[in-house]
């Protein structure tokens, strides 16, 4: 039976990338997104079932999830890709509260209200094998260092970790749960020269990694019956400068 894998936030970037990659290999891929991009036109084209949802909206999490449930049969892993690059610069339109909230629910009460919604799908595609479903759980170098600009975002992503060994610990040994720990993957549209020295000057392997390093790693995770529970980093040797 051809695989089926979920991820969220398929719009943009690594995403649309991790999207592209498994269709090219004739996975059944699950996608959320929030605004609709051109590249939502294109994987829909491409026989991607895509789901128009926002993450901080429990609602519409639950009404996703009851079309999922009754759209496929099977579950094969979800990568929690979605996340909200937030900084704790507060205005007259968001407070410091603000703030924390959105990023905890983006990057922990959206996977947690979906890996509980889809754990008995999981369990069940894997049926007797140990470890051949997944679930990956992108969270960032900054959740073990912290970050003086992106406090809010950084506790989220060791929130993130944190269930990581939760539920690798609750849904084994049918299910895998691992973390992957970006650094400078991509940079964004506007990033200046300034910037993008300072930020690679971050690394001892001063890069910008691009998508195939999360990808093949993604790939590792899928294909390994023995990691679980565990946090992957891809950020240059950063923690040696
Ligand atoms: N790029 C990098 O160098 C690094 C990335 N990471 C992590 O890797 C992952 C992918 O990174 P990247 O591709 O750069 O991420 P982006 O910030 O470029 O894209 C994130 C995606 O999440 C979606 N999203 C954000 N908020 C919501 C929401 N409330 N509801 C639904 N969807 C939402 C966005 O949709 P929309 O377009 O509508 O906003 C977008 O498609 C993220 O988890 C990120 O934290 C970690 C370290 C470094
Ligand atoms: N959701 C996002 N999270 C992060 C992004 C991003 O663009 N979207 N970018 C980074 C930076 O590349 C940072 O790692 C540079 O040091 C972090 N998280």
């Amino acid at each position: 039976m051809k695989q089926t894998i979920l991820i969220t936030g398929v719009g943009k970037r690594i995403g649309y990338a991790l999207a592209k990659h498994f269709i090219a290999q004739d996975i059944n891929v699950i996608g959320t997104f929030r605004t609709h991009y051109p590249s939502i036109d294109e994987l829909l084209e491409l026989g991607a079932d895509l789901y128009q949802c926002d993450l901080c909206q429990p609602a519409e999490i639950d009404d996703m999830l009851n079309r999922i449930k009754a759209q496929h049969q099977g579950l094969d892993c979800i990568i929690h890709n979605a996340s909200d690059w937030h900084n704790d610069k507060t205005s007259a339109d968001i407070t410091s509260a603000d703030i924390m909230t959105r990023m905890m629910n983006i990057h922990v009460s959206a996977p947690y209200q979906i890996n509980l919604a889809l754990a008995d799908m999981l369990t069940a595609s894997a049926g007797e094998s140990v470890g051949s479903s997944n679930i990956i759980h992108i969270t960032d170098y900054v959740a073990e260092k912290g970050s003086q600009k992106h406090i809010a975002y950084a506790a989220s992503k060791a929130a993130l970790h944190n269930m990581t060994l939760s539920f690798a610990a609750k849904l084994a040994p049918a299910v895998k749960v691992n973390s992957i720990a970006p650094a400078m993957i991509l940079f964004n549209e506007g990033d200046d020269e300034a910037y993008k020295a300072k930020a690679l000057a971050k690394a001892i392997l001063p890069k910008e990694a691009g998508n195939s390093e999360i990808i093949e790693l993604v790939d590792y995770l899928l294909a390994s019956q023995y990691v679980t529970g565990r946090s992957y980093a891809v950020d240059g040797g950063r923690q040696l400068k």
